[in-house]
């Protein structure tokens, strides 16, 4: 998150940090006890590919009581997704178990209504992602506000060309913006999860590339399928 600031803490308590050989690779969030939801994007680049999910946190480094890394019993990429587009960039992260919920960890609410977020409305999004291009990490969770821009203006020639689908939605990115390591977590409007950091274009709090997020409510049977299925 480029020039945002640290969340009071569990001010979140949906946020989730996906890890790689106990390391942050990149956000997430909790939609139900055993499920996060997250960006398919973040599995590209994996070593031995074992993940873990932190919830309960704050600070990834120091010991805090709420804090816990859970395994992870199953992946799932959306079938649509691929390394060369920005198309169905959403994974959900069966957890080994049901996390333990409590006031530091609980399960966002997603957009419910296939409805456009207006352009201009102000949505939060948070993670520990890079805070600049010069690529230094922050130990404890970020958060900036953003404003929606429309599909129409995001669509212009100077922006995204047509690239931007009904599928996804585009937030500002004049110096405020997510950033690697951002991707997968929530972008919270009128206080329920309406899309997901796509990474995008790899560059950040550029104004000529705005921040792309793939909208939630057209995944809405895909993930309440995925998740009535799994044992
Ligand atoms: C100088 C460094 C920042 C270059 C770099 O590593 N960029 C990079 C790589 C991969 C994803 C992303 C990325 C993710 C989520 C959102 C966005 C842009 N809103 C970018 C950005």
């Amino acid at each position: 998150i480029l020039r945002g600031q640290e969340t009071a803490p569990h001010q979140m308590p949906f946020m989730a940090s996906l890890q790689e050989n106990g390391e942050h690779v990149c956000g997430g969030f909790l939609i139900a006890s055993q499920w996060v939801l997250s960006a398919a994007h973040c599995l590209e680049d994996t070593v031995n590919g074992t993940f873990q999910v932190l919830l309960g946190v704050h600070s990834l480094s120091s010991p805090e009581p709420h804090k816990r890394l859970y395994n992870v019993r199953r992946l799932v990429p959306h079938p649509g997704s691929s390394r060369d587009t920005n198309a169905d960039d959403l994974l959900l992260v069966q957890l080994e178990e049901p996390a333990v919920l409590s006031s530091h960890v609980q399960p966002l609410g997603l957009q419910r209504e296939d409805r456009e977020v207006p352009g201009g409305t102000l949505c939060q999004v948070a993670g520990w992602g890079f805070t600049s291009n010069t690529k230094s990490r922050p130990d404890k969770l970020q958060y900036v506000e953003l404003p929606v821009m429309s599909r129409g203006r995001c669509n212009r020639r100077d922006f995204y060309d047509g690239e931007i689908t009904e599928k996804m939605m585009c937030a500002e990115s004049n110096k405020t913006d997510s950033c690697k390591g951002d991707s997968g977590g929530p972008l919270v409007c009128h206080g329920v999860a309406a899309g997901v950091v796509a990474t995008g274009s790899p560059v950040c709090g550029n104004w000529k590339k705005p921040g792309i997020y793939t909208r939630i409510p057209p995944y809405l049977a895909w993930i309440d399928g995925v998740m009535s299925l799994a044992n």
